[in-house]
């Protein structure tokens, strides 16, 4: 069964604790907080201030995805706001190797990503590194995409690649993931699948999470 992270970028701003303690109690074990710059996606979202908030009324795993570029300048700002996982793109910045160290010294768990262009080759020499890989769906910046089926061969191949080394990273999905997409993902391999629309644009995002679970089982 997968694990569930909804991201907040879809709840209602106005009742954030409100959705937040739905999806807990509904048995999500981590929660997705989007960060977008206006720079590396067009979209801007929040910071920091949002995670230091957000700490203290859950116990679920927040999982700080940086759509930004040269993550490396606000890393310190996040593992302090009460960050369990942080996730740079290798897209942004020249020096993956050196963003994900600086996550690792700040005590928090080092995940990468990928966009939907982006081989997996170009992540592999980070592999041994990183909790977390997280294999964008979409293009990033935005919620309500729909999902791209050429994205799961690039789970698979990851999968793969972890039985061989013995490694033992969690697999994210992110983008367009409802109870339908969500099964070929979860047969290649992941292990954690982020929804923001499937789960809060629904009237009963509790009911939302657990399908995503009776999907994958
Ligand atoms: O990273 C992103 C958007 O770039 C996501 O986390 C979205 O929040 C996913 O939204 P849905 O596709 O599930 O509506």
């Amino acid at each position: 069964m997968i694990k569930v992270a909804p991201s907040i970028l879809s709840a209602d701003y106005v009742n954030l604790q409100p959705d937040i303690e739905k999806v807990d109690q509904a048995g999500a074990e981590v929660l997705h907080i989007d960060i977008m710059d206006g720079q590396f996606v067009p979209a801007l979202s929040y910071g920091p201030g949002w995670v230091k908030a957000i700490r203290p009324i859950t116990k679920m795993v927040l999982d700080v995805h940086m759509m930004v570029q040269n993550p490396e300048r606000f890393v310190d700002d996040f593992a302090q706001a009460g960050a369990d996982i942080i996730g740079v793109h290798v897209e942004a910045t020249p020096h993956i190797h050196r963003a994900l160290q600086m996550i690792q010294n700040a005590g928090v768990t080092p995940e990468v990503v990928i966009n939907p262009g982006t081989p997996v080759s170009a992540i592999e020499p980070v592999l041994d590194m990183v909790g977390q890989v997280l294999v964008m769906t979409v293009n990033p910046g935005f919620g309500g995409q729909k999902f791209l089926p050429s994205t799961v061969e690039k789970i698979a191949q990851l999968d793969a690649i972890k039985r061989e080394k013995g490694y033992n990273f969690d697999i994210e999905i992110d983008g367009g993931v409802n109870d339908q997409t969500v099964v070929d993902c979860a047969k290649a391999g992941a292990t954690v699948a982020v929804a923001g629309s499937y789960v809060f644009n629904a009237d009963d995002p509790a009911a939302r999470v657990q399908a995503l679970k009776d999907a994958t089982k």
